[in-house]
């Protein structure tokens, strides 16, 4: 930092100098937004102070009338946006204009992927409004002083955002800000009041408050103070207060000027609703589903709800903000923190308008209010109605919204108990009847499919869909034909438990958990086949038992499996909640049971020859592979892979004795094991 009489400069943020650079590269095909942005930046200032002035009486001064100023002067090369809103003090500038106080400001710009387009999305989303000055501007000066400040407490920062700014004191009588951006060469184009008008009808209509310019804007032809004052080099602040202050020149409201969502419905087209979205969202692309409602009756409130079509980048920061903002009056009031969304529900964007709440309403008044207790459930209701809705005529559309923010609308159905239901009709899983990995079932779609004398749901919960798909837990419910939800994010285990194990009166069954159970879908044919392989391998399964102990809770022969020769198993029939936590461990259940298919060559073999000196070897082989196939962690996996290499060994039979071949003992066993593992072949090519 020097110092320079009064005035001082600072270095930029690390992230806002690496962002002020991604910018002017990615946002400048869609340049014109810098207005949008600083307009927006106004209109959130001066909605600040008519809050502020609800608890600080002593800023209720002047009555004049709110707006928000913009004008150019062609000959300086100058656009001034001026707001008299609530103004910064020096502190507060620092604060705001140099540095990224935005949680996830390091995951933002990870996310970023030079791709100049989704960039521009991202950078948008992130909401870095003040820096997009820099997309068209060489230098920008903004003046401001506090409401409730003297005018001694004015502040000057200038900067041509390559790394440093400085800030003076100035002399500003009127609270409020001015920028006033000096255009890079070639910007020319903006000078001109005409497409000035364009583009803030374009992206600003629905400001609530009168965007203003000097009515003889068309060619440059009329010269305001302000213009004059700018024109002279470090005269801006002169021409920010002349500007702000108000001059003889007559002005004209550019914009509509009303709160869009107090506008009757008929009178909005698609466009505004979109440009209204865009306004509060940052979101470049069109929201997938929007509701707009009034309610009158006890409570009388309006709202107009937005449904992104894509996640922000912070949805799964654990303070991520929620997207709605509170309005009294059409006076914003604040953000939502839960109060009126629920958690799951943060990705929904709008505005809730109360006529019911005092001006001067604070967060925890919020929390006790039954005016609040109604809109939420009333707000939660219609999105929840607009999302069936959209499942039900626009599939295609629902798909995406399932893909982008499926895994947080789960969340509700742990969260929500009113309106579980409702959640639950929304799901859409992965199953053995999809054909890629989308998730495009229903449970209605598969309540509506079950074969006959079925009376459950199956699912698999697996670590990963991969897992999952591939499971030998599914081989029996394939070859019957029934289908199984695939189930593999964490949140998942929160689905399952909080269904209370139940959809339309069908109780949802694991198929890894409990001994199999096929509900009514067994015949007694293979009942009878189970309980005689149970028998015929009772020495066998108490050997294993033996080996496997403190590893497998329990060895048993299942009719589960049809391929492969083994898999594990919950102990436990239901899921409990500490599921969860165990798949994100290790990924073993508490009480894994290791189950054997009697059908399978290989178990055959170990149970004709349970002489084998190799069956501990095979025991944690047969154990460790299926830790493996259900996506799980192996203990100890040096030791598993020496049991293997062990078995290779022996298998390879003709590796030359003295080298690396094994000791005698294990040579002649090799022999004979070698000799055991073609007649498998053969068993099982046969
Ligand atoms: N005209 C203004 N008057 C008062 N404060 C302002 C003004 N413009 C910007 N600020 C302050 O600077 C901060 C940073 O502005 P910036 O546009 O970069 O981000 P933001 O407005 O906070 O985010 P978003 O663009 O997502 O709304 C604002 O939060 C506000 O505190």
């Amino acid at each position: 930092m020097t110092v320079q009489a009064d005035e001082e400069t600072f270095t930029f943020q690390a992230e806002v100098a690496q962002i002020l650079d991604l910018m002017a590269h990615s946002l400048y095909s869609n340049k014109e937004i810098f207005l949008r942005e600083l307009i927006s930046n106004a209109s959130d200032a001066i909605d600040r102070l008519r809050f502020e002035r609800f608890s600080r009486p002593e800023l209720a001064d002047e009555g004049e009338r709110f707006q928000i100023r913009v004008d150019h002067d062609k000959d300086a090369g100058t656009i001034t946006i001026s707001d008299n809103g609530i103004g910064m003090s020096r502190d507060e500038v620092i604060e705001n204009i140099g540095t990224i106080a935005k949680s996830g400001t390091a995951e933002f710009l990870k996310a970023l992927t030079g791709d100049q387009r989704s960039d521009a999305a991202l950078i948008g989303q992130f909401g870095v409004g003040f820096y997009s000055a820099f997309v068209v501007a060489e230098r920008v000066v903004l003046t401001t002083r506090r409401a409730g400040l003297d005018a001694g407490d004015g502040v000057r920062w200038t900067s041509d955002g390559k790394g440093e700014y400085t800030l003076e004191s100035v002399e500003r009588p009127e609270r409020g800000t001015t920028i006033v951006l000096h255009l890079r060469e070639g910007e020319d184009d903006l000078l001109n009041g005409y497409r000035l008008r364009t583009i803030i009808q374009r992206y600003s209509d629905h400001i609530s408050l009168p965007i203003v310019m000097p009515s003889e804007d068309g060619g440059g032809a009329a010269k305001t103070d302000a213009d004059a004052a700018g024109a002279e080099g470090g005269a801006d602040d002169a021409g920010g207060a002349a500007d702000a202050g108000g001059t003889a020149v007559a002005e004209t409201t550019v914009n509509r000027a009303s709160a869009l969502w107090t506008r009757p419905k008929s009178e909005l087209s698609e466009t505004d609703y979109h440009d209204y979205y865009r306004h509060i969202s940052n979101d470049f692309a069109p929201p997938l589903a929007y509701l707009h409602a009034k309610v009158e009756g006890r409570y009388e409130y309006t709202m107009l709800l937005f449904v992104p079509s894509s996640a922000p980048y912070d949805l799964w920061i654990q303070q991520s903000r929620h997207g709605v903002k509170l309005h009294v009056q059409r006076v914003f009031i604040l953000e939502d923190t839960g109060q009126l969304m629920p958690r799951y529900l943060r990705f929904v964007r709008g505005v809730i308008d109360s006529a019911d709440l005092p001006l001067n309403v604070s967060r925890e008044m919020l929390q006790s209010s039954r005016a609040v207790d109604h809109i939420r459930s009333s707000a939660v209701k219609k999105v929840l109605r607009l999302l069936k809705d959209l499942a039900a005529n626009d599939p295609g559309k629902y798909a995406a919204f399932w893909k982008e923010f499926g895994a947080v609308l789960k969340e509700g159905i742990a969260d929500d108990y009113d309106h579980r239901e409702d959640i639950a009709e929304l799901l859409r899983f992965t199953s053995t009847h999809s054909s890629t990995q989308d998730a495009d079932v229903s449970l209605h779609d598969y309540v509506d499919r079950m074969k006959e004398g079925q009376d459950k749901i199956y699912y698999l919960l697996a670590p990963t869909l991969a897992a999952a798909s591939a499971s030998p837990h599914l081989e029996a419910f394939r070859k019957k034909g029934i289908e199984v939800l695939l189930l593999g994010e964490a949140v998942d285990n929160w689905v399952v438990t909080g269904l209370v194990q139940e959809f339309g009166g069908k109780r949802l069954q694991s198929v890894a958990q409990g001994v199999p159970d096929f509900g009514g879908l067994e015949d007694d044919a293979e009942k009878e086949a189970a309980e005689k392989a149970t028998a015929e391998y009772a020495a066998l399964l108490g050997k294993l038992k033996a080996i496997l102990a403190g590893q497998a809770y329990d060895v048993r022969v299942t009719s589960r499996l049809t391929t492969s020769p083994a898999c594990i198993v919950a102990n436990e029939a239901v899921t409990d909640f500490g599921l969860a936590q165990r798949m994100r461990g290790s990924g073993l259940p508490n009480q894994p049971v290791l189950e054997i298919n009697p059908e399978h060559p290989l178990v055959e073999r170990l149970n004709r020859r349970q002489d084998d000196p190799r069956l501990a070897d095979w025991a944690h082989v047969l154990f460790n592979q299926a830790v493996l196939t259900l996506g799980a962690r192996i203990d100890d996996p040096a030791s598993f892979v020496g049991h293997l290499n062990d078995l290779l060994v022996a298998l390879a039979g003709d590796a030359p004795s003295g080298e690396d071949g094994p000791a005698d003992a294990s040579a002649a066993d090799a022999e004979s094991t070698s000799g055991d593992a073609e007649g498998d072949r053969q068993a099982e090519g046969a």
